[in-house]
């Protein structure tokens, strides 16, 4: 895969260095080994603007095809990382986080508890993962098949997709 990524971990305790982000580090694993280049990270805590900065930095400077999202999904009074990801698309992919939770849920029944959105700015494909070290590479692999040909698409693969 051809592409270039960003990830974005979303924690008021890693942010503060409280936490140490754990779920950032492997999920730039993940990708590298796939073959996508991480050519940023960042950490923010669960603040609306401050994600959503972060977003459209990454989408409409940096441009980089992919951004993976940890944290800040759930149910608590703070976890707005849906909300500010929402406020920066254009088009949402849904069945990207609804396969994430029904695969999950296999796993957990927690994995419904992600209320993760995913979809386009741009040319940039942004996806929510949970925040948990387990959680976010479960999502991601849930995902990571259908990544390749998704991210030619939004860039302009026009051959055929039929099967
Ligand atoms: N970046 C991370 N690295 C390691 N563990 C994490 C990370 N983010 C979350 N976790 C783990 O997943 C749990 C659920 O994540 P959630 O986003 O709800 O965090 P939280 O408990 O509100 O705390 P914080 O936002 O400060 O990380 C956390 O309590 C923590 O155990
Ligand atoms: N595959 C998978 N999805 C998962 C989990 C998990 O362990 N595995 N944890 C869930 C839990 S416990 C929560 S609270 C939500 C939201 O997590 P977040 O607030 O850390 O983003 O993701 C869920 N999604």
């Amino acid at each position: 895969m051809n592409h270039k990524a960003a990830i974005l971990t979303v924690s008021d305790g890693a942010a503060e260095g409280r936490r140490e982000d754990v779920s950032g580090p492997r999920l730039v694993q993940m990708l590298e080994e796939a073959g996508v280049q991480v050519i940023e990270t960042a950490v923010v805590p669960d603040e609306m603007d401050k994600i959503s900065a972060q977003l459209r930095l990454y989408a409409d400077y940096l441009k980089v095809s992919l951004v993976l999202t940890t944290g800040g999904t759930g149910l608590s009074r703070r976890d707005v990382t849906p909300e500010a990801t929402r406020r920066v698309l254009e088009r949402t992919v849904p069945g990207l986080a609804e396969a994430m939770r029904a695969e999950g849920l296999k796993i957990t029944p927690h994995a419904v508890l992600s209320r993760g959105v995913c979809g386009i700015r741009g040319a940039t494909l942004i996806i929510n993962l949970p925040g948990g070290p387990n959680a976010a590479v479960e999502g991601l692999k849930i995902i990571l098949p259908a990544l390749p040909h998704g991210l030619n698409k939004l860039r302009g693969d026009t051959s055929d997709c039929a099967r």
